[in-house]
């Protein structure tokens, strides 16, 4: 691929346009905002003036209800060899596609499952991508010659092909994207009217599950209205496992040892089911969960920090697997958990402490 054009600059489409044009792709970039295109072009992803003639590839990275109608344009100027969209859902805009009579011939439906509660090009980053699973899926019409411009882009990214069909990735995402959106905004609303002395205790916990709680609803609203049968499905499963555990709390209210007993260990059933699902959520680069051991340091809020501790920890030789920073409420503080190999966390360890960092337990 030598040529292509990124329509919709926003997280996704910079973030592809970024990992494209480093590896010496031309991307030109398009957005109905115009200054979101030239935003995206000074952040290096490529330029914001029109081709001369025909890409190699178009991407298509605008908000799910917008997909069809911008790919049914692009193709009728022209615009491209192949078309590819990355939209979160991938049933719908195919039918939506069929329905405005697009060729599909020259298009394949793609989502890469990567990305932020974060959105715009400031957003984006050349390395959203790597390591990720990539999912394609193609009609029976798609040529080969744009699905390999799809495989050629994800190679390009460094993220890794699935090939699934449509309905089935849907049905898939529902459990693994769509419901953890809703269940993380319906924990964080019950913070909105929470009394401020309870807010004020958030720690790491409800950070880690509120997170995506801060993500676009105009984005989520199309996501969801394209996928909405499948998340009804796995939230009722999700209602049923809540009316449970409420029925096994209120046991362990009960004055009756045996009701509380029975209530325990209906909790300690969830909990349980809960450690076994999380173990099967894949690792880094979609290896086996990896038993990676955390080095955790205390680390003032002050520029330069994170890099020092960063190369501290690349001159001791060990590789970074995972980083998650705690902040410290009304400090300027905070502490850094680095998630190493097991056989470095005593490199690091001892590299570290001899650099004069503070380490934590
Ligand atoms: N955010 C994520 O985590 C994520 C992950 C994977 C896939 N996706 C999918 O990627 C697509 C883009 O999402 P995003 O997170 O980059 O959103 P974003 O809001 O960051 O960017 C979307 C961009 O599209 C532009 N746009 C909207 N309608 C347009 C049109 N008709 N023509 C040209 N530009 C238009 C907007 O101005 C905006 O710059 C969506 O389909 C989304 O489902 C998102
Ligand atoms: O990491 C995040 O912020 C995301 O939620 C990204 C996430 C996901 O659910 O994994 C969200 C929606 C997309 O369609 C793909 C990726």
């Amino acid at each position: 691929m030598r040529t292509a054009l990124v329509i919709g600059t926003g997280l996704i489409g910079t973030s592809a346009a970024l990992a494209l044009s480093g590896r010496g792709v031309t991307v030109h970039l398009r957005d109905e905002d115009a200054s979101r295109a030239r935003t995206a072009a000074a952040l290096g992803a490529g330029t914001d003036r029109e081709p001369a003639g025909p890409v190699d590839l178009c991407v298509v990275a605008v908000p799910p209800a917008h997909v069809a109608r911008t790919l049914a344009e692009a193709q009728a100027a022209g615009l491209a060899r192949g078309y590819l969209d990355v939209a979160s859902v991938k049933g719908g805009p195919r039918r939506e596609l069929e329905g405005a009579g697009c060729e599909l011939a020259s298009y394949i439906g793609t989502h890469p499952m990567a990305g932020s509660e974060r959105s715009g090009p400031l957003a984006g980053a050349a390395d959203l991508f790597e390591g990720r699973p990539w999912v394609l899926s193609p009609t029976p019409a798609t040529e080969t010659g744009v699905l390999n411009l799809a495989l050629e882009l994800v190679a390009l990214c460094g993220a890794v092909p699935v090939v699934m069909d449509a309905d089935a990735h849907d049905r898939a995402v529902a459990l693994v994207s769509h419901t953890p959106q809703l269940v993380s905004s319906m924990v964080a609303a019950r913070l909105e009217e929470a009394d401020e002395t309870a807010v004020r205790l958030c720690g790491q916990g409800i950070r880690d599950v509120t997170r995506i709680a801060a993500s676009d609803p105009a984005m989520w609203i199309d996501i969801l209205a394209a996928n909405p049968g499948p998340v009804a499905d796995v939230l009722a499963e999700l209602a049923t496992d809540l009316d449970e555990t409420v029925r096994a709390l209120r046991s362990l209210q009960a004055a009756d040892e045996d009701k509380r007993r029975a209530g325990a260990a209906g909790i300690e059933a969830v909990l349980r089911r809960g450690n076994a699902g999380r173990e099967r959520v894949p690792g880094k680069h979609g290896a086996a969960p990896a038993p990676y051991e955390p080095v955790t340091v205390l680390i003032s809020d002050t520029p330069g920090e994170l890099a020092r501790i960063f190369a501290d920890a690349g001159a001791a030789g060990v590789n970074i697997e995972d980083v998650r920073i705690e902040h410290a409420t009304g400090q300027q503080a905070g502490r850094i958990t680095l998630a190493v190999l097991p056989q470095s966390a005593p490199v690091l360890a001892a590299a570290l402490r001899e650099r004069g960092w503070a380490l934590r337990q």
